[in-house]
């Protein structure tokens, strides 16, 4: 069965225009203006269960409306949708049981003076989940997620990295078998973003959830999401496995090599070096046998090919397009 299947998806919003200046502003309470937004143009997808697949695109995409549509927040303007064989814009409850939307900008809804624990018991009565469940799940979350020193603490008392936790938390108690995740770890350090990547890593091995994540960190997608669909100006550019992307869109590999004396000019382009280490950018069907002239010819003690940085690759496709 395939979890979530997109056909032609549209979406045009209606927004207003406001012109600036009081007359403008005067004008427009007699007369509104509108211009249409089309946000979705035509959109496909099929995504089968299991899957984490990267949802990526430049500001203004689609992504956050794509993902509203596919959560039942929004009603698309044209198309057929199907999450887990439901409409989701019908908003039947034992739909809305099974899949989960978490944003990063604003991981936590509700009372925010409710404690974390008050806010989970909350979730366990909303969503009908048994206590045994309930308890066995909060183990497990409280592992993963650290939570045990959250419990008792309001919400409006958590750090940013903290709210995104509980936000986890509060989607997953019901385990939910869908989960979108829409910039999960926007504005965290270095620490708290690699900790929220290793749990969501953890939780799909452990249930084998299927996860639509967007993410503007390339971090998040190369560890996460063997797939990538790329979205740009609501359309979809490119849907397939992350390192064809990387190998349609850079032509080149790299080669890391710590050798004495240095490689000399004819082995690449030098892209970077420093203390006896050098970067060679390589044509990806000349690897191999660059490789093993590089080692011939030098004293090698440590020699490593990588693939391009996916910021690089990514970066290329928003600014030049895949057509
Ligand atoms: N409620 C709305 N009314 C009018 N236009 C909207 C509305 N919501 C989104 N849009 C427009 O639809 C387009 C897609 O927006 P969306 O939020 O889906 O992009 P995104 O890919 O999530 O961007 P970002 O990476 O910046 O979060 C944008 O042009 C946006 O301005």
């Amino acid at each position: 069965m395939t979890v979530i299947d997109v056909s032609g998806l549209s979406m045009s919003f209606r927004a207003p225009v406001r012109k600036s200046g009081l007359r403008a502003a005067f004008g427009s309470l007699v007369r509104r203006e509108y211009r249409e937004v089309q946000a979705l143009d035509d959109v496909s997808f099929a995504i089968e269960p299991g899957e984490v697949v990267g949802f990526i695109g430049p500001n203004g995409a689609g992504k956050t409306t794509t993902m509203k549509i596919l959560s039942g927040i929004l009603h698309p303007t044209s198309g057929d949708v199907r999450v887990l064989e439901s409409v989701p814009w019908q908003r039947r409850t034992g739909f809305l049981k099974r899949i989960a939307f978490v944003r990063g900008s604003q991981p936590v809804g509700g009372s925010q003076e409710l404690t974390v624990m008050d806010s989970l018991e909350y979730q366990r009565l909303l969503y009908d989940v048994p206590q045994p469940d309930f308890g066995s799940t909060l183990t497990v979350l409280e592992d993963l997620l650290r939570l045990t020193p959250l419990l008792e603490r309001q919400l409006r008392a958590l750090s940013l990295g903290e709210r995104m936790r509980v936000g986890l938390a509060l989607a997953l108690i019901y385990r939910p078998e869908v989960l979108f995740l829409d910039e999960p770890t926007i504005g965290l350090d270095v620490t708290a973003a690699g900790q929220i990547r290793e749990f969501v890593s953890d939780y799909v091995t452990e249930t084998g959830a299927t996860v639509l994540l967007t993410s503007h960190y390339m971090a998040d997608v190369g560890s996460l999401c063997p797939r990538l669909i790329l979205i740009d100006q609501g359309r979809v550019e490119y849907d397939g496995p992350l390192a064809e992307l990387s190998a349609r869109l850079s032509p080149y590999k790299l080669i890391r090599i710590t050798a004495r004396g240095g490689p000399g000019p004819d082995f690449g382009e030098v892209v970077e070096s420093s203390d006896g280490m050098w970067v060679l950018r390589v044509p990806r069907d000349e690897v191999a046998q660059t490789t093993s002239r590089l080692l011939q010819a030098l004293d090698v003690v440590d020699l490593a090919v990588e693939e391009p940085p996916l910021e690089k690759v990514i970066d290329r496709a928003y600014r030049e397009g895949l057509r």
